[in-house]
C-alpha cells in the first residue's frame, strides 16, 4: 500500500493560523514516524493510492502504518485562462466577490412553485432571491401547467447560469377534499352543516357541499367521528350518514382550502386502518411518476411513505426507466407508519423531508418538534439531505412580515443544520414569495453566523456510512479534511467529485467554511444544491489533481471568486486525497 502524505516543495508562505499538532486526526495519523509540518509548506497531499474503485482491503492493510514523505516541485498555475468553462451561477458569482467565502449561505432553499410564482420573471427573482430547488406538487395544477412551469426553471437555468433543481412531489392516495368548483377557499361558520359526498358533480352542486377523493369515505366513517380539515385547521363531527353523503356539524370554524388532507378520528385516535391499504403511490401517481422521468426532473418526493419497500420499488422502476439520468427519490416522513420504519426509509431513499403539516395531522402537535430534531440527525448521520417543510412562515402568505414565533422556528430548523428549508403556500399562493424568501435566507445566514463564531454547534456522533472499503477511506478522507479545515479556519474546501459522493460526505460533517463542489455532470451539480454548505461547479477535470487545482485557481482568480493567499483544502475521489495550499 502506500499512504502517502506529499509535501510540494516550499515557494511560497502559507498562512496558517493554529497549531498543526491539532491537524490530523487518528484516522490519518497512521504513521508512528512523526513529521513535522513547516509553516514554509506551499502544498501538501495525504495521500491513498487506492481509487475509489479499487475496493481491495489488502492493498491498503499491508503497510498502514507508514507514511512517506516526498517533495515535489509545485507547479505553476496553468497560463490559459477560460472563464467560461466554469459554471457557477450569477448570484453566488456576486456573494463570493462582495463578500468572501465565509458570507455564503450554507442552508439550502427549496420555493413550492404555484399560481403566484410560475412566469419567468417570478422565477428568476426566486432564484436571484436564493431558491435552489423549485418544487411543484401533483397534488394541484395540471401537468401541462408543470410542464411549463418546469420548461421556464430549465431556461433560466440555460439563460442566466443557475442550477436550480426541480423537485416534482406526489400527490400520494391520502383522503383529501376535491376542488371548491369555483370560489379559491370557503368558510365553515361554528354550528354549519356541510355535506361531504364522494358523488360526482356535472351541474353546480349545492350549497356548503364537499367532494372527497376516496370512494370507501361514506362507507367508513361512522356518527359521533370527529373529521379533521389539514390536521385541525376546521373541525366538523359527522351526524347522519345517507348514502354516498356525510352530514357534519362544523364544531371548530375555519377556511376550507381545494384539497386539504381529510383525517377522522374515533374515540381520540386518529382511524388509520383505510388509509393503511391505499397504496402509496396511487394509479395517478404513476402517471406523474412517467411524466417526472420523461421531463428528467432532478428529485421526486414521494408522499405518505409508510415502508422502505416502496422507495427500492421506485428506485427500481427509474433505474428501468431512465438509464441515464438519475433522480432521487425523497422520502416524505408524514405519517404514524413513516415514524415507525423511519431508519430503513432513509437508508433506502436518497433524502428525506420532514412534511409537518400532514405529520401534525397524524401526531399530535407538540410531538411534532421531537420528531423534526430526530429526523434531521438520522438523515445527517445516514448522509441523505433533508429538507424541513410546511408552514415555516405561514404567515406571510398574507402579511408581508412574519410572526417572532416563524422566525424562532425558522432559527431552529436552521441550527440543527438541516440541508434544507421549504416554502408551501408562501411561495405558491401567498401575496409576498419574495419577501418569504428573503426571510428565510437572511435568517438563514444570521443563524449560520451567529453559531460559527459563539463555536456553539453540538458535536455530533458520524457513524460509518460507508459499504465497501474504499468507500471508507473516502469517509475518513472527509472527516478529517472537515477537521482540519476547522482546526485551520481555512477559507473553503475544494472537492472534486465525480458522482457527488464525496462532496456529500464533506457536507455531512457541516464544516466552518463552505464546500466547493467541482462535477464535470450538470444534473449532479443541481442534485448537490440541496446539500447544506455546497455550492457546486460545473467543470470538466482530470485525473491530474495539481492541474485541476492550478486551472481552478485561475477560472475562479479570473473571475475574482478567489484571491491569492486564500486558504484551501482541496479533496478528490480520483485521487483520494488532501492537500492543503494557499491560493498562489
Ligand atoms: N400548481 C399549483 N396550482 C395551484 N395552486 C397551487 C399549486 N401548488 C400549490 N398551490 C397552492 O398552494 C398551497 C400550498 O401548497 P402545498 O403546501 O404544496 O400544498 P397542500 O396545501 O396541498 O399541501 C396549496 O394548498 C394550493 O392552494
Ligand atoms: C410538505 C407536505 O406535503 P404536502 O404539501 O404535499 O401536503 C406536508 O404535508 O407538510
Ligand atoms: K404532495
Ligand atoms: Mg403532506
Amino acid at each position: 500500500m502506500s499512504q502517502s502524505l506529499h509535501f510540494f516543495t516550499p515557494s511560497s508562505n502559507i498562512s496558517l493560523p493554529k497549531h498543526h499538532s491539532s491537524l490530523f486526526t487518528p484516522s490519518l495519523t497512521t504513521s508512528n514516524r512523526p513529521f513535522a509540518v513547516t509553516t514554509k509548506q506551499r502544498f501538501f497531499t495525504i495521500k491513498s493510492n487506492a481509487s475509489s474503485s479499487s475496493s481491495d482491503p489488502k492493498v491498503l492493510t499491508t503497510d498502514n502504518g507508514t507514511a512517506e514523505i516526498l517533495s515535489r516541485v509545485s507547479q505553476t498555475p496553468a497560463s490559459s485562462t477560460d472563464s467560461s468553462s466554469i459554471e457557477v451561477d450569477s448570484v453566488t458569482e456576486a456573494e463570493l466577490k462582495e463578500n468572501g467565502f465565509r458570507s455564503t449561505r450554507r442552508t439550502k432553499l427549496v420555493c413550492t412553485i404555484g399560481p403566484a410564482t410560475c412566469g419567468f420573471e417570478q422565477l428568476e427573482a426566486l432564484a436571484v432571491g436564493g431558491m435552489n430547488v423549485a418544487r411543484i406538487n401533483m397534488c394541484h395544477g395540471t401537468r401541462e401547467w408543470h410542464r411549463r412551469v418546469i420548461e421556464r426553471v430549465r431556461r433560466l437555468n440555460e439563460e442566466k447560469g443557475f442550477a436550480v433543481a426541480i423537485m416534482m412531489d406526489t400527490e400520494g392516495s391520502e383522503i383529501h377534499m376535491g376542488d371548491l368548483s369555483g370560489p379559491p377557499s370557503a368558510r365553515a361558520e361554528d354550528g354549519e352543516i356541510w355535506t361531504f359526498t364522494v358523488r360526482a358533480f356535472d351541474a353546480p352542486r349545492p350549497e356548503r357541499t364537499i367532494t372527497v377523493n376516496y370512494d370507501g369515505f361514506a362507507e367508513d366513517v361512522k356518527v359521533g367521528d370527529e373529521l379533521l380539515v389539514d390536521g385541525g385547521m376546521v373541525r366538523f363531527e359527522v351526524i347522519e350518514k345517507i348514502g354516498p353523503d356525510v352530514k357534519c356539524r362544523c364544531t371548530d370554524p375555519g377556511l376550507l382550502l381545494p384539497r386539504a388532507n381529510l383525517t377522522f378520528w374515533r374515540d381520540g385516535s386518529l382511524v388509520r386502518e383505510r388509509n393503511a391499504m391505499l397504496p402509496t403511490i396511487s394509479p395517478k401517481d404513476w402517471l406523474d411518476i412517467d411524466f417526472g422521468i420523461t421531463e428528467g426532473v432532478d428529485f421526486i418526493a414521494i408522499s405518505f411513505v409508510k415502508s422502505a419497500e416502496v422507495i427500492n420499488h421506485l428506485k427500481s422502476y427509474i433505474a428501468a426507466r431512465s438509464r441515464d439520468s438519475d433522480i432521487a427519490v425523497i422520502a416524505k416522513i408524514e405519517s404514524i407508519d413513516s415514524l415507525k420504519n423511519l431508519e430503513e426509509i432513509i437508508l433506502a431513499s436518497d433524502g428525506a423531508m420532514v412534511a409537518r403539516g400532514d405529520l401534525g395531522a397524524q401526531i399530535p402537535l407538540e410531538q411534532v418538534p421531537s420528531a423534526q430534531q430526530k429526523i434531521v440527525q438520522l438523515c445527517r448521520q445516514l448522509n441523505k439531505p433533508v429538507i424541513v417543510a410546511s408552514q415555516l412562515l405561514e404567515s406571510m402568505i398574507e402579511y408581508p412580515t412574519p410572526t417572532r414565533a416563524e422566525v424562532a422556528d425558522v432559527s431552529e430548523a436552521v441550527r440543527q443544520r438541516a440541508d434544507a428549508l421549504m416554502l408551501s403556500g408562501e411561495s405558491a399562493m401567498g401575496q409576498f414569495p419574495d419577501k418569504a424568501l428573503t426571510v428565510l435566507r437572511s435568517v438563514s445566514l444570521r443563524i449560520e453566523k451567529w453559531w460559527r463564531e459563539e463555536k456553539c454547534h453540538e458535536a455530533m456522533e458520524l457513524p460509518d456510512v460507508g459499504s465497501s472499503f474504499a468507500e471508507s477511506i473516502s469517509e475518513e478522507i472527509c472527516n478529517s479534511a472537515a477537521k482540519m479545515a476547522n482546526n485551520l479556519e481555512v477559507d473553503a474546501l475544494f472537492v472534486y467529485t465525480k458522482t457527488g459522493h464525496m462532496a456529500s460526505l464533506l457536507s455531512r460533517c457541516r464544516p466552518d467554511c463552505p464546500i466547493f463542489a467541482f462535477t464535470s455532470t450538470t444534473s449532479v451539480r443541481r442534485r448537490l444544491n440541496l446539500r447544506w454548505g455546497l455550492i457546486p461547479f460545473r467543470l470538466s477535470f482530470s485525473d491530474d489533481m495539481e492541474s485541476n487545482l492550478n486551472r481552478t485557481f485561475s477560472l475562479l482568480k479570473a473571475r475574482g471568486m478567489i484571491k491569492s493567499g486564500d486558504l484551501v483544502i482541496a479533496v478528490s475521489d480520483v485521487l483520494q486525497s488532501i492537500q492543503v495550499m494557499n491560493v498562489p
